[in-house]
């Protein structure tokens, strides 16, 4: 399963674009002109800095490509190897450094010695504070805390071996103030990184405020990266700089060896508006991006989107009114967490419908709930669902959207649904539920965005596989297939010029090379019914 709707970072595949035959189907973008930043730091009183764009920026447009300035595991880590990050909790035996004895994935890791891997500083420092001495491997959940203090420890190894990229790192937000009012988090804080750094480790040359400064830096301003089951995360020394929008106008990918970040316009910026990306999963409902926000990010967002109770039109959050015909139930004020939730119809059948927020929090965490038993690969119960829950949600409701995601991609692909034995029904369907989902990208994951990508190549199996059965079965106007195909073309091109800049190797880096030969193979269409386009 693809993991393309979700928020993720993937590598660039910057200049991958061949422009060998065939490509002339192939749009070009034009990338970094070496003229210098394209955007320029503005500050605001309640954003704090952000980044605006110098001149208009086309869409796929590069506008920050940089190296990390520190990168390791995340909170929610498991125990993994400190060179590159593999995942070592499958491993029947635990290979350990022979020197710091921290759990690693081979005396070949290539992370050995390297400056975004286990550095031989951190080594030493490891190894003379005996931190292996800690280690209870009976208890997997105690083991993985102890990775929860290495980006931390990172960071503070800076400020005598870098102290220039230290200062940048201390000059983000850390929101200490509203933090150090978030008793639960604090003293999470305190226990994992704090007491295991100074108390432990007795790294006593660093103070407690200075570590829980870097734990709040770190909270707001990393980047969840990684490739190939690689889940880590990383601090950019430009990009934090984005402020936030639940619908962006960039989207991101990172490079498997060096970590390198690269930001992409996914549409048109104009000069002089901010350069924005989401902090929240942008296929989530209002309610539920604000409550992330606010609890991960530390402020509340008040964007377009959010400020809308129709999230523009697109009802990611609606429910279908159990009282009325044709009225939807929508959030009396979506920036008010409290707000009640009423029936949009005006007619009188349906006057003084509503419900609190508290009651549809707990039927919205039901229905999740429900959704997180269904197999992703079950295509029967995703059905079910949707039709159990028909006239509950709107049908761009984002747990619907959530589960139609999932629909695009595996009608086609799994036992039983593979694509050339599909009936037509199914065919329809898996092209129904791409075109539902596009619209609805259209509006919040706009212009060059991966799951935009993915659902265009998915669309156009469907399609292309109708009309080849037609043309089996009945004789077909040249004009028909051509148009076909012309709807097909789009499709894919579109999809290969946003797939081109995932990482090579990645389900969407291959689903990008599949759409190019694809876009081939349709061009050997014209030799039957004429130039396409
Ligand atoms: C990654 S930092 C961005 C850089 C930060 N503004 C600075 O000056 O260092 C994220 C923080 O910026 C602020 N921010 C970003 N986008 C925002 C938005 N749309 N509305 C309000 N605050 C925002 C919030 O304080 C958030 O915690």
């Amino acid at each position: 399963m693809s993991r393309s709707h979700r928020r993720r970072r993937s590598r660039s595949s910057k200049g991958s674009r061949s422009t060998t035959d065939g490509s002339s189907f192939l749009e070009d973008i034009s990338e970094d002109g070496g003229e210098g930043p394209k955007y320029e730091i503005k500050t605001s009183k309640i954003m704090g800095r952000y980044i605006v764009a110098k001149k208009d920026i086309k869409p796929g447009e590069v506008i920050i490509s940089e190296e990390p300035l520190v990168i390791g595991p995340c909170t929610d880590c498991k125990v993994q190897c400190l060179g590159c990050y593999k995942d070592l909790e499958k491993e029947i035996r635990l290979f350990r450094c022979s020197k710091c004895g921290w759990p690693m994935c081979s005396k070949q890791c290539p992370g050995i010695k390297k400056h975004h891997g286990h550095t031989e500083i951190e080594c030493t420092i490891l190894q003379e504070c005996k931190s292996a001495s800690f280690f209870n491997y009976d208890d997997l959940e105690d083991l993985r805390t102890h990775f929860q203090a290495i980006v931390p420890l990172r960071c503070l190894i800076l400020k005598t071996t870098d102290p220039e990229r230290y200062a940048i790192l201390m000059d983000m937000e850390s929101h200490n103030e509203i933090r150090r009012n978030i008793p639960d988090l604090w003293a999470l804080n305190q226990s994992r990184v704090v007491n295991r750094i100074i108390k432990h480790w007795k790294l006593t040359e660093f103070s407690e405020e200075e570590i829980h400064t870097i734990c709040g830096i770190l909270e707001v301003n990393t980047f969840q990266i990684g490739q190939q089951g690689i889940n880590i995360r990383g601090l950019y020394p430009t990009s934090f700089l984005l402020s936030h929008n639940c619908v962006p106008n960039t989207n991101h990918t990172d490079e498997e060896d060096t970590y390198e970040l690269t930001i992409r316009a996914s549409t048109k910026i104009q000069e002089g508006h901010p350069i924005t990306l989401s902090y929240a999963y942008t296929l989530q409902c209002t309610s539920k991006r604000r409550e992330h926000l606010l609890e991960n990010k530390f402020f509340e967002c008040r964007c377009e989107r959010c400020s809308d109770q129709t999230e523009l039109g697109t009802y990611c959050g609606a429910l279908i009114c159990p009282k009325c015909d044709n009225g939807l139930v929508l959030c009396d004020n979506p920036l008010d967490f409290d707000s009640t939730w009423s029936c949009n119809n005006t007619a009188k059948c349906c006057a003084g419908y509503s419900i609190s927020a508290t009651s549809m929090n707990l039927l919205l965490n039901r229905i999740s709930d429900e959704v997180d038993q269904i197999d992703c690969n079950d295509i029967k119960s995703m059905e079910l669902f949707l039709e159990k829950y028909r006239n509950v949600l709107h049908p761009n409701h984002y747990l619907c959207l959530g589960i139609k995601i999932y629909l695009s991609q595996v009608y086609g692909r799994i036992s039983g649904y593979i694509i050339q034995e599909l009936d037509e029904k199914p065919l329809l369907r898996k092209k129904e539920i791409c075109k539902e989902i596009l619209s609805v990208f259209d509006v919040i994951e706009p212009g060059l965005t991966r799951i935009r990508g993915v659902t265009l190549y998915e669309i156009h199996a469907p399609v292309m596989i109708l009309l080849t059965r037609q043309m089996e079965s009945q004789p077909i106007s040249k004009n028909l297939i051509k148009a076909t195909l012309k709807e097909v073309l789009k499709y894919l091109i579109e999809a290969e010029i946003i797939l081109s800049h995932e990482p090579k190797n990645s389900v969407e880096g291959i689903m990008g090379k599949a759409a190019r030969d694809a876009i081939l193979q349709i061009k050997d269409w014209e030799k039957i019914v004429g130039k396409i386009r």
